[in-house]
């Protein structure tokens, strides 16, 4: 395997994960995304960081991409060089849409693109790879295939995904807290427990059956299939305002969940103009980027 490309760029999606009764399982890609592009040159690696992180994420190996990006290269036999990477960064960091598990399938797909022989890192491996990395194949699997997506872990440990039915013309609304609520992955699962009453699980096992049924054409069953027992009351603690948001927007009869793992909220509808303003008062970003349906993309 060599390095044939003397530049790859890639688009990857912002991506939501849980969308309340699948936990761990279910995620979503949105028409949100970070873009990076790569060179390699001979001396040390060179990161430029545009937008989100700037200043904050490591512009040389340590930063998350490169990482990704040479374990790509690894994983497909390639050698190793220094790389001159620019990443326009959008995705907000902690924030419940994804960014670590884009960041790595943004690195993977740049080795992709890099090597002579791209098909040794196919989606299947990216999507392995990626949930090695990161360790959230919810987030992974729509970052690399797009739209809806169920992820889980076999018996034999190995990640699998399969596309959900979506309808593409699904609004979507993302409601994006002040940058001073960012929340990482680690703090907000440290407040799950470790086991749960089996009315619970019972109870998000149906509503996850109901959302896929909502997802794929039944917007009327939407309030009912995004409840959740397994993790979001749980998280109320490090996410008030959020859980806050939440529940008014539901009290509306909005099906508003927690992205990921939060701060950020997520709707499956259009919100009316006076409650994105009053949002906008209190310092939220309202994004309606509408679903992605095609994941990461070279080019
Ligand atoms: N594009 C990026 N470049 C470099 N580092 C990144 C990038 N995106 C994310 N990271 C790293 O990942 C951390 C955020 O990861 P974390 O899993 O806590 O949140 P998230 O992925 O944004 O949210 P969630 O997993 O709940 O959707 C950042 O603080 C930063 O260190
Ligand atoms: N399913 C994960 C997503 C985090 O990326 C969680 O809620 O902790």
């Amino acid at each position: 395997m060599r390095l044939i490309r003397e530049y790859a760029h890639v688009r990857v999606p912002a991506t939501t994960a849980n969308m309340g009764p699948g936990f761990d399982s279910f995620g979503m890609a949105f028409r949100f995304y970070d873009e990076v592009e790569v060179r390699p040159i001979t001396g040390a690696t060179r990161v430029v960081v545009e937008g989100v992180g700037a200043g904050s994420v490591p512009t040389d190996d340590d930063n998350l991409v490169v990482r990704a990006l040479r374990a790509g290269l690894d994983a497909a036999g390639a050698p190793q060089a220094g790389f001159e990477m620019r990443c326009v960064n959008r995705i907000p960091h902690g924030g419940g849409m994804g960014s670590s598990a884009s960041a790595a399938v943004a690195g993977l797909m740049l080795a992709r693109g890099l090597i002579s022989e791209p098909e040794a890192l196919g989606d299947d491996a990216v999507f392995a790879l990626a949930t090695d990395f990161e360790g959230h194949p919810d987030n992974v699997a729509p970052a690399v295939f797009g739209g809806a997506t169920v992820a889980w872990t076999q018996s034999d440990g190995l990640p699998r995904m399969a596309p959900m039915p979506v309808d593409e013309s699904l609004p979507v609304s993302l409601l994006i807290p002040p940058s001073s609520t960012r929340l990482s992955t680690q703090e907000a699962r440290q407040v799950l427990p470790v086991s749960v009453p089996r009315a619970d699980a019972l109870f998000n096992t149906s509503r996850a059956a109901v959302l896929m049924l909502a997802l794929a054409g039944r917007p009327d069953l939407l309030m009912a299939g995004t409840e959740d027992r397994l993790h979001q009351e749980y998280r109320r603690s490090v996410l008030p305002a959020s859980m806050a948001v939440m529940d008014s927007l539901r009290e509306q009869g909005y099906p508003a969940v927690i992205s990921g793992a939060g701060p950020t909220v997520l709707v499956l509808a259009e919100l009316e103009e006076a409650t994105r303003q009053t949002l906008a008062n209190h310092g939220w970003t309202v994004l309606a980027p509408g679903i992605d349906t095609t994941g990461a993309v070279l080019g």
